[in-house]
């Protein structure tokens, strides 16, 4: 049996002519990153959306852990453990850092915002939240308000809620977006090291954070992967580099 995680198999979707994606096959693979790279428009996050069940698919299948996701809604997928950085807006502004976190793990039991003052005594969520919060580098700032934290710290914060739900696998749609030279750093190290908890599947256009991490890239061009394989494989493609890397590949 193959050890992928997460299987996308021939998955097309059309936003009237325009073929967002276009018979996409892509597989991810216990501990890697595997990168999605490609142009503006290339259907990086309508593949995302998909895979995390936003979007259905015209055609295809995706299989996760085994198991046919293709018809199951965002809750049934995430309580699979499919894990995704949620975008900033999700996050509750005038919450702190610990109580954001207990509410992403909150919604991994079903409950419901209204039991969410006596949700904070319970010892057990709030251990698990306090141990997502340490091991993205936010102890510290456990009690500050979100909307006080820093662009970088609010990332770090997006994967602490991700990681309450202990993901099988992560989707990632730029998370280096918005971070200063510091940050990014900071969290090319971060996902390096979290690999080995749970394979990502990253779309990002910081190209230094890709060639860093990646196991393996898949270049997406008009809705089709036009190569997988590992950093030096794509770095030497020719239609890679005519489509996509230009000069940044030199
Ligand atoms: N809901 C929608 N309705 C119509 N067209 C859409 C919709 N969502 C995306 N598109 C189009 O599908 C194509 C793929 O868009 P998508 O956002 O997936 O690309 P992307 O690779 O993520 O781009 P970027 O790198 O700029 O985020 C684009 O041409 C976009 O305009």
């Amino acid at each position: 049996m193959s050890d992928a995680v997460l299987n996308i198999l021939n998955i097309s979707k059309s936003f009237g002519a325009l073929k967002a994606s276009d018979d996409v096959t892509l597989d991810v693979r216990a501990g890697e990153i595997h990168a999605l790279i490609g142009p503006n428009g290339a259907g990086k996050s309508t593949l995302i959306a998909q895979i995390a069940g936003k979007l259905k698919p015209d055609t295809g299948k995706i299989d996760l852990l085994g198991m046919d996701v293709t018809r199951m809604s965002i809750a049934e997928r995430a309580n699979l453990g499919l894990g995704r950085t949620f975008q900033i807006s999700e996050l509750a502004m005038a919450y702190t850092v610990l109580e954001n976190v207990m509410l992403g793990a909150l919604g991994k039991r079903g409950g419901a915002f209204r039991f969410f003052k006596p949700v904070m005594k319970d010892a057990e969520l709030r251990e698990r939240a306090e141990s997502a919060i340490e091991r993205v580098g936010l102890s510290q700032h456990m009690n500050k308000v979100t909307s006080e934290l820093s662009h970088g710290q609010r990332r770090q914060l997006e994967v602490a809620v991700a990681l309450t739900l202990e993901p099988k696998i992560f989707l990632m749609d730029e998370p280096m977006a918005g971070m200063g030279a510091e940050g990014s750093k900071m969290l090319t190290s971060f996902l390096d090291e979290l690999r080995g908890q749970a394979p990502i599947l990253l779309v990002e256009h910081d190209m230094d954070a890709v060639f860093a991490l990646a196991d393996r890239i898949s270049v997406l061009v008009y809705g089709k992967v036009i190569a997988t394989g590992s950093v030096d494989y794509i770095r030497n493609h020719d239609e890679v580099r005519r489509a996509y890397l230009g000069e940044e590949a030199a």
